[in-house]
């Protein structure tokens, strides 16, 4: 072949090249475009969306449950938004939300891939983010063993004597209740995972724990991360991405502390049989799972084994803690239902002593009480942690793709005025039995009927709901009963107090707010002393972890 010959042929190949790069660059783009935009013509409308940036543009940067609430409100009850190419499907109707995510729980009952926190930061090991399928159902019946009805019984004595204990401590700082009731959280988690108590929001172990949830909370932020957009992202070597390599150096160490709390329980399990005295450890699901353990094999490695008990306090002890300060502001901003709450124990129990899980049979109103702080302000106010689809549906004639996020928007969900009529309001007789227990209730009040036997949807839906639901219940009732029982809870006389000042992220509390807390009698204060002494005598043998 000549120069010239083979000069021409380099030069077509070099041409054809060209055509073939820019069809590339035109072609996907265009392909990508009319994807999208068949799937957005079929899906729940929702706000327009640009192409590939989607609604990002129109996304507030705090608190866009309010956002999407004022959509719903245009748009309808179940809406669809893009962040990017990614359709979210947000709901606002319990019915719609049961209707997907437990009558057709077989298609929505995953999580949206979370490349940072799932996968980078805990390595698959975390229930709360894993997909559904095999792993995700092992974690979740260990989990399950361990909150059984049976199991649950096992820790109301801890419960109530850590409520006595809140209650004492309340008597001299009243001023920290925010952090008192933090603790009490903290150490009934704890008591139920590892059978050890927290003292002190002070001890390395809690500090630990709080540093690894507002470390994991700071991934989840969307946009932060490009992995989240292109996953691919994650197998770049750390020396480039210096950022995964921090990820993953965080997840190491809260492997390591999680490891760490099960050899612990693992030590006093063979101290107590040294001693020969196997029963003296206290029942946690640590314990349980170790067990359980030792004669049957459960497929999880020692990392991936430690996360299970470790998942509990993540998920459990800020939830709780938060829901109770919402109980304070509801307090302090509607005087009425503290006094029907008071009404109801004194009447039922008197002023010799306080309530405990005995007497709840006989206190609906505290038992309602519970339902509606956990509907008023829901602390998981996006319905905790997104569903995902793993099939197409269709729903009300609309397409729902694969792999759409669905999110449970409780805000408006708790909030809407067809099922809970001046929403607003916090009135804890909107879940007293009309009927059976006698409550007047002005008939504007009673709305829709809800679909959960709860009559709120606020631990989740389906098969992902919160399996710490009715231990975080029991924690609340008798929380809320001896509180309301031992003390006055009222706002400082002339300041304005604001319902909606909440928190930002994806688990809100009311902002730090000044109440006054007193004690309300003498006698009472003896009965709070007392009680205290009996709950120190009985929590000696869950020992603290300092
Ligand atoms: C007031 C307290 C609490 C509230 C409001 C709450 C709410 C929620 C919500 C809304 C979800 C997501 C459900 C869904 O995806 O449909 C969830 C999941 C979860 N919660 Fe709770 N929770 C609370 C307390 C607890 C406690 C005390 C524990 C453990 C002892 C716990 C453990 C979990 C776990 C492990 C998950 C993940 C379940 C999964 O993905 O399969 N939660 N919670």
């Amino acid at each position: 072949m000549s120069l010239a010959m083979a000069l021409e042929a380099l030069s077509s190949v070099d041409l054809s090249y060209t055509w073939l790069s820019v069809a590339i660059l035109v072609i996907t783009p265009l392909i990508f475009l009319i994807h999208d935009y068949s799937l957005y013509l079929r899906m729940p409308p929702g706000p327009r969306p640009l192409p590939f940036i989607g609604n990002n543009h129109q996304l507030p940067q705090s608190q866009p449950w309010l956002q999407f609430e004022k959509w719903s409100k245009i748009y309808g009850p179940i809406f669809t938004i893009w962040i990017g190419r990614l359709p979210t499907v947000v709901i606002s109707d319990p019915v719609v939300a049961a209707e997907l995510m437990e009558k057709r729980s077989n298609k929505y009952s995953s999580r949206p891939r979370m490349v940072a926190m799932g996968e980078l930061l805990w390595d698959g090991g975390s229930v709360l983010v894993q997909p559904y399928g095999k792993e995700w159902s092992v974690r979740r019946k260990l989990l399950h063993y361990a909150l059984t009805p049976k199991a649950l019984r096992l820790y109301k004595p801890i419960q109530e004597a850590e409520a006595s204990r809140l209650c004492y401590q309340l008597l001299s700082a009243p001023e920290d209740y925010e952090k008192l009731l933090e603790r009490f959280t903290s150490s009934i988690v704890f008591s139920v995972s590892y059978g050890h108590r927290i003292d002190s929001l002070d001890a390395e172990v809690i500090r630990q724990r709080f540093e690894f949830m507002h470390y994991s909370s700071s991934l989840n932020v969307p946009g932060k991360y490009l992995v989240e957009s292109f996953p691919v992202l994650k197998y770049v070597p750390n020396v480039f991405a210096p950022w995964k390599a921090d990820i993953q150096h965080h997840g190491r160490r809260e492997a390591a502390a999680n490891m760490a709390l099960v050899d612990v329980v693992k030590g006093d399990i063979a101290q107590a049989k040294a001693k020969g005295a196997p029963d003296s450890v206290p029942d946690s699901l640590c314990k349980l799972l170790l067990e359980l353990r030792s004669s049957q094999s459960i497929p999880l490695s020692d990392r991936d084994f430690s996360f299970v008990p470790a998942s509990l306090f993540g998920a459990g002890a800020d939830t709780t803690a938060s829901t109770l300060c919402t109980a304070f502001l509801a307090f302090v901003t509607h005087p009425e239902a503290l006094r029907a709450a008071q009404a109801e124990v004194d009447a039922v129990i008197g002023s010799t002593r306080s309530p405990t899980f005995a007497d709840e049979p006989n206190l609906p109103y505290i038992r309602a009480l519970v339902k509606e702080v956990l509907r008023w302000r829901p602390v998981a106010v996006l319905g905790g942690t997104p569903h995902s689809s793993t099939e197409d549906d269709i729903y009300g004639g609309y397409l729902i793709p694969k792999g759409t996020t669905v999110l449970g928007n409780l805000w408006a969900i708790n909030l809407n005025e067809l099922y809970y009529p001046n929403s607003h309001v916090f009135d804890p007789r909107r879940f007293l039995d009309p009927v059976s227990e006698k409550q007047p209730l002005e008939g504007g009040m009673r709305g829709k009927t809800h679909p959960a036997k709860a009559g709120h949807s606020s631990f989740g839906w389906g098969r992902r709901i919160c399996p710490g639901a009715d231990l975080a219940a029991n924690s609340l009732f008798v929380a809320l009963a001896k509180l309301v029982w031992g003390f006055q809870i009222a706002g400082i006389e002339g300041k304005e107090y604001d319902t909606f000042a909440y928190t930002d992220g994806f688990n809100i509390r009311p902002e730090k707010f000044e109440c006054v807390i007193q004690v309300r009698s003498e006698e009472r204060k003896e009965v709070i002393d007392q009680e205290d002494r009996e709950a120190e005598v009985f929590l000696e043998r869950f020992t603290a972890l300092e």
